[in-house]
């Protein structure tokens, strides 16, 4: 990606928010009763950039109470943690935080360094959850494989311009739930989650971390260890190759649909990733209008595609010719939607202007906790 060339330094010079997008709105949520949303966090637990406004809201149907239980996470994922980074620094202390202990014991449990990001939040509570009932959970299952499948076998979707594709509600619950424990096991690590800050002081508005190589915003450009504590990046995680692969395929059935060709991947080359930058947006984050062209030459030259995973609350996604906010067109990314872009749109302009509370699937919240805004992964090739 690139925070500084190409007029477009909305990336990294997040600071208030970058490229003159106006503060994030805090969409209020009301509840009707149903199944409870989880507990809402208490301002302390909170940055103090972010905003916490009122729980996501719920949907109605018949339910069993059960009391709040951890979430359903692989037994290496460390136990829950009632601490999470509030005073985040502008940098990582130089020795970085400990992995957490893969050990799944329950109870007592070393808290994770104030400097680690957790993008779940995982305190139990007294409060009572009422959980879905597993005909509603099915239901939305069903639903969702038909939005996939409609239309001739085709992947509900759009081609916003050459090269781009939108995939809509693309990833399955399951596997947005397994990228999020993912995510989240390896952001308490070491090279998770970080605020990364430039010389001059300046924050981006987002917690990243990179996963293969680094990407080093202040230089611009992808490095083997991060600048502000060393640490290398964790590796690549193959099980994420075949949802990658699986969008791609995808898109060229798209592709093919739409543009009447009968070479797609000339139009949207494959592509074999080795670098994921993954970007966790609390409701006040957004990230200015840039171009990700630090990959390879080659990888450039190809137009090999950068794909782009979104969970949780949605986002307005806004893209264009040049860093001209005004000139951006929108797109709104959903939880599970996925966004390519690669061929003639490898290098286009885009960035993150607004973050709707409220807006993550009710049933995500519940199996993962995540924390209020929204995870993406951006999958390259170098
Ligand atoms: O969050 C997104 O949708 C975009 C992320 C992005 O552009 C980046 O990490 O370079
Ligand atoms: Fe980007």
């Amino acid at each position: 990606m690139e925070g500084g060339r190409g007029g477009g330094r909305g990336r990294g010079r997040g600071r208030g928010g970058g490229r003159g997008y106006s503060p994030t709105a805090t969409a209020t949520a009301t509840a009707k009763a149903i199944w409870v949303p989880r507990a809402p966090q208490s301002q302390s637990q909170s940055p103090p950039t972010v905003d916490h406004p009122a729980p996501a809201p719920a949907t109605a149907v018949s339910v069993t109470i059960t009391p709040t239980s951890p979430p359903h996470q692989s037994p290496s994922l460390p136990p829950p943690h009632a601490n999470h980074s509030q005073q985040q620094p502008p940098h990582h202390s130089p020795n970085p935080a400990p992995s957490p202990s893969p050990s799944p014991s329950p109870s007592p449990s070393p808290s994770p360094s104030p400097h680690v990001f957790d993008i779940c939040s995982l305190k139990t509570s007294n409060t009572v959850v009422l959980k879905p009932p597993l005909h509603f959970k099915n239901r939305q299952l069903r639903k969702q494989r038909q939005q996939q499948l409609n239309n001739n076998n085709l992947p509900d979707g759009s081609i916003l311009r050459p090269g781009m594709v939108h995939l809509k509600s693309y990833l399955s619950l399951p596997d947005q739930v397994n990228i999020v424990n993912t995510c989240r096991h390896l952001g308490l690590g070491v090279g998770g989650f970080y605020q990364p800050a430039f010389r001059d002081g300046a924050h981006m508005n987002l917690h990243m971390m990179c996963l293969g190589k680094i990407w080093d915003p202040d230089r611009s450009c992808y490095a083997e260890t991060r600048l502000t504590d060393g640490a290398k990046a964790p590796p690549f995680p193959p099980d994420f190759l075949h949802l990658v692969h699986n969008a791609i395929r995808d898109s060229h059935a798209l592709i093919k649909h739409h543009c009447n060709t009968d070479a797609p991947q000339k139009l949207l080359p494959p592509l074999s990733p080795d670098i994921v930058v993954v970007n966790f947006y609390t409701r006040s984050g957004r990230l200015g209008l840039h171009q990700d062209k630090h990959e390879s030459d080659e990888s450039l030259r190809k137009g090999l595609p950068v794909v782009s995973f979104s969970i949780g609350e949605a986002a307005d996604f806004l893209y264009g010719d040049d860093g001209d906010v005004d000139k951006a067109q929108k797109v709104v990314l959903e939880s599970g939607d996925v966004l390519i872009f690669g061929g003639k749109s490898r290098t286009v302009f885009h960035g993150v202007s607004t973050i709707h509370g409220g807006t993550a699937p009710e049933l995500l919240l519940q199996e993962t906790k995540l924390r209020p805004g929204r995870l993406n992964l951006t999958f390259r090739q170098y």
